[in-house]
């Protein structure tokens, strides 16, 4: 039996597997995910290498597609949306931060955070002032026209931030966002999730950093393939 998506729930994964096939040979990464995140969560996910978070972190982010199983997004069967709907809804529903930044090296600050409202309906200017808050708002007003390269790490991460943040999407999704930061720059980005988190975003957020994972309310552990652990409150 498979109950309605609750109210507040905007993620639900039953029976979730992933397999990559080998020749003949399948080779099983997800084996069986139920998880279930309900609006302004802040779930890290945590578990050793190998164990599949940056696979189910694509699931999840409708970059990649199960092999078997359901996902509710917003109470929508996301395996029932084409190409170009699942593009559509990831662009508003879900911002992304990676590891690597992923800035487009050409393009200043200002420009890479106005590139996701491209196929939105504001006028030039609304769009360019948007971005303009947007940057003031993760501390760098003042770093606008400043290309990916004349930056810090940690001031890359944030122009990621602020663009994953343009088109006010309500989930975030995090791939080790601090895992090329030093501690500075790792609180500074910390901070900011907190505040998104305060401001009723739903975050979720891969890590193998225990201080990180500790910014999150709820905890899933994945090994081998499956949640072995889901703790709600602190770290023990
Ligand atoms: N395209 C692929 N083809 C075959 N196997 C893959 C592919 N992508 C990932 N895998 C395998 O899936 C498993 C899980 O990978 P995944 O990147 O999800 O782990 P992870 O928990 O994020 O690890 P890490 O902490 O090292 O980033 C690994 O054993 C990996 O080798």
């Amino acid at each position: 039996m498979m109950a309605g998506a609750d109210k507040n729930e905007v993620i639900r994964l039953s029976g979730i597997g992933k397999s990559y096939y080998i020749g003949k040979e399948e080779v099983p990464v997800l084996t069986h995910i139920d998880l279930s995140i309900r609006e302004g969560e802040f779930v890290s996910i945590m578990g050793p290498s190998g164990a599949g978070k940056s696979t189910l972190m694509n699931i999840l982010g409708c970059l990649d597609r199960p092999t078997r199983g359901s996902y509710l997004l917003d109470g929508k069967e996301v395996a029932n949306l084409n190409d170009s709907e699942l593009a559509y809804t990831r662009n508003r529903k879900i911002g992304f931060v990676f590891q690597s930044f992923n800035l487009l090296p050409r393009l200043s600050a200002l420009d890479n955070v106005i590139l996701p409202m491209i196929y939105g309906s504001l006028f030039k200017k609304e769009r360019k002032e948007r971005a303009v808050k947007m940057l003031e708002s993760v501390g760098l007003g003042d770093r606008i026209n400043h290309m990916p390269a004349e930056m810090s790490g940690g001031q890359r991460q944030r122009v990621a931030i602020a663009r994953a943040l343009i088109n006010d999407p309500a989930i975030i999704m995090a791939d080790e966002p601090t895992g090329n930061l030093d501690s500075h720059s790792t609180r500074e980005v910390m901070e900011i999730f907190s505040k998104l988190y305060e401001q009723g975003k739903t975050i979720i957020l891969v890590t193998h950093e225990i201080d990180v994972a500790a910014y999150a309310g709820r905890h899933v552990i994945l090994s081998d393939g499956h949640i072995s652990k889901d703790i709600r409150g602190p770290l023990p």
